[in-house]
């Protein structure tokens, strides 16, 4: 993606941001391109998760704005920090995204449901629907919850490490609806610690001590240099 190419779909704008006892992310300025896929990276504790936490607008930042799309943002938390034993099937999961900013036990119309069955065939999981989530393995669980955030149908989709520790056809089916998701229009952001898909990003933000290290195309942003820098 050419420096021309951007359209910003959500920005961050010197953000200082963080806990009761913790600055995490200080003076953060990134972009995160409308119609694209972008990958957050960086070393354990660099601030990628408290970053998404920033753009969905659950964390407000001490200092510094944050640039969004209109409306809610889809956000997708890794499945270990989803409670395993909610007693609620694949198919409910799915269409909880349809409630999202709704009044509370407004019913689902036919619309909505279409949409959910939609999200949950995208996601290879039509054999499964009535499967308690409790019930899945984490990459099914993983799949149902980007399922939840697809059916939300938001302008900004971020996801917490969508494909760690997923098998290979699981990651791709992941990855593939992530970039027809990004080709449709959606701001794309994920955070990981896998290269390749990093590589694989349109647009890349590497964070070092929750400080923007680089910002750019992955190829120049993921340099060995860069990489060894953020690792040390
Ligand atoms: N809810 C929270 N309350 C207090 N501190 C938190 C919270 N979430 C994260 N932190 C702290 O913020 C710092 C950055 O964590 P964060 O999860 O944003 O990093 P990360 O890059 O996503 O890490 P990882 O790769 O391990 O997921 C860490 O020191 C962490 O302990």
């Amino acid at each position: 993606m050419t420096r021309s190419a951007i359209r910003t779909g959500a920005a961050l704008n010197n953000v200082s941001a963080g806990y009761a006892r913790q600055v995490v992310l200080h003076e953060v300025s990134a972009v995160f391109p409308a119609g694209a896929v972008t990958a957050l990276v960086g070393a354990n504790g660099s601030g990628k998760s408290t970053a998404l936490s920033v753009l969905a607008g659950i964390v407000r930042p001490a200092a510094g704005s944050v640039e969004r799309p209109a409306g809610r943002a889809a956000l997708v938390v890794q499945h270990d920090a989803v409670p395993a034993l909610l007693p609620i099937t694949v198919r409910e999961t799915v269409e909880m995204g349809r409630w999202a900013g709704r009044p509370w036990r407004r019913r689902l119309s036919r619309h909505d449901r279409a949409v959910a069955e939609r999200c949950l065939t995208r996601l290879g999981l039509d054999q499964i629907i009535g499967s308690r989530l409790s019930a899945l393995s984490g990459g099914q669980r993983q799949r149902a919850l980007v399922a939840q955030a697809l059916a939300q149908e938001t302008d900004l989709l971020l996801l917490d490490e969508p494909t760690a520790a997923l098998d290979v056809p699981a990651r791709e089916t992941i990855s593939r609806t992530l970039r027809e998701v990004a080709d449709s229009g959606v701001t794309v952001v994920h955070a990981t610690h896998d290269l390749t898909e990093a590589r694989a990003a349109d647009h890349c933000v590497l964070l070092r001590q929750g400080r923007v290290l680089a910002e750019g195309p992955p190829e120049t942003v993921l340099s060995q240099d860069n990489l060894l820098d953020a690792w040390h």
